[in-house]
């Protein structure tokens, strides 16, 4: 991004990596109001909303900037540089605690004395007491604390990937499921989750499985099986929403053992239904 206007229209930017898009970072975007874009600061280590997928939870604009291109720059370049970017630029919208420039040198009172427009600086939201960030979320998904990560979000964990092939045992022996490979997201905690399993724009209640397969080949395996619902095969990008870790990842002694388990698994979501 650089020897040509990003955009002319927009009036307003909100700045910071935004990894999750969670409550926090829609303060922010809120204030940044219908004209307002997202600039993200790239740093491509992303696990909640990895780079584009950031886009599936605003509906503002986001703008890109890598890291690594602005990391030296003093906080006066960098200003200039956004006024270059944006030319219609009236507000800049940041949290309370935003540092900026090479070293980390610019706080929001150094953004308030460089930039003529106006500057918004967000309190921290909470929830309840806790403070809303990015790696305290990550850390209840690593924990399987579904529910309060989905409420520092604001909308539920949702990873996208690839239906890949299994071993065949699941359809034969077990119930059908398909196996996803998935890069750069995060992955709950080793269990079997109430979730939700999206095919294009249809969404279908599922029971995932994230773990290692004790009970048969041993392998990691993401996998999630359709509750009541019978779907050929999947050819397209999936994604799968968290809401509930139901029970850890157990090693059976039999097969059947396994089955009658996730068949109670399976109605203990249907019950919830
Ligand atoms: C709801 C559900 C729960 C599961 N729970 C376990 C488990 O506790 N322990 C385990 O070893 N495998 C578990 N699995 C994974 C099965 O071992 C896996 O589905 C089976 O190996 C078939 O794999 P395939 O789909 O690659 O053929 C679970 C799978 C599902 C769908
Ligand atoms: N809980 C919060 N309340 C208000 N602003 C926040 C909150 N969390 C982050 N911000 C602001 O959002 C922008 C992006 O912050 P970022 O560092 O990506 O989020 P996080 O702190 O969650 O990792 C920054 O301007 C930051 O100050």
């Amino acid at each position: 991004m650089s020897g040509f206007t990003v955009s002319s229209t927009v009036e307003a930017v909100a700045i910071g990596n935004f990894d999750g898009m969670h409550l926090g970072h829609q303060a922010l975007f809120e204030q940044a109001g219908t004209e307002g874009g997202i600039v993200v600061i790239e740093h491509y280590r992303a696990t909640l909303t990895p780079h584009i997928y950031r886009a599936r939870f605003t509906d503002l604009p986001v703008f890109f900037y890598d890291f690594d291109r602005i990391r030296d720059m003093s906080p006066e370049v960098f200003l200039e540089k956004l006024r270059f970017d944006f030319p219609s630029l009236r507000r800049i919208v940041v949290g309370e605690d935003f540092l900026f420039g090479a070293g980390r040198s610019g706080n929001v009172a150094m953004l308030e004395r460089l930039f003529d427009g106006e500057v918004i600086a967000v309190p921290e939201v909470k929830l309840k007491e806790a403070p809303v960030h990015s790696r305290f979320i990550r850390l209840h998904i690593e924990k399987g604390e579904i529910e309060t990560a989905n409420a520092m979000l604001g909308h539920p964990y949702e990873i996208w990937g690839e239906a890949v092939a299994g071993q065949g045992i699941g359809k034969e022996k077990l119930v059908p499921t398909i196996n996803l490979e998935t890069s750069r997201f995060l992955l709950p905690k080793a269990g079997v989750y109430e979730t939700q399993t999206c095919i294009g724009s249809t969404c279908y209640p599922s029971v995932t499985f994230v773990g290692h397969r004790e009970t048969t080949d041993g392998s990691f395996a993401l996998e999630t099986h359709l509750i009541d619902h019978e779907i050929g095969e999947v050819k397209e990008k999936i994604s799968i929403k968290w809401f509930h870790r139901l029970r850890e990842n157990r090693k059976f002694d039999t097969l059947a053992a396994l089955k009658r388990q996730i068949e109670k698994d399976i109605e203990a979501i249907r019950e919830k239904r």
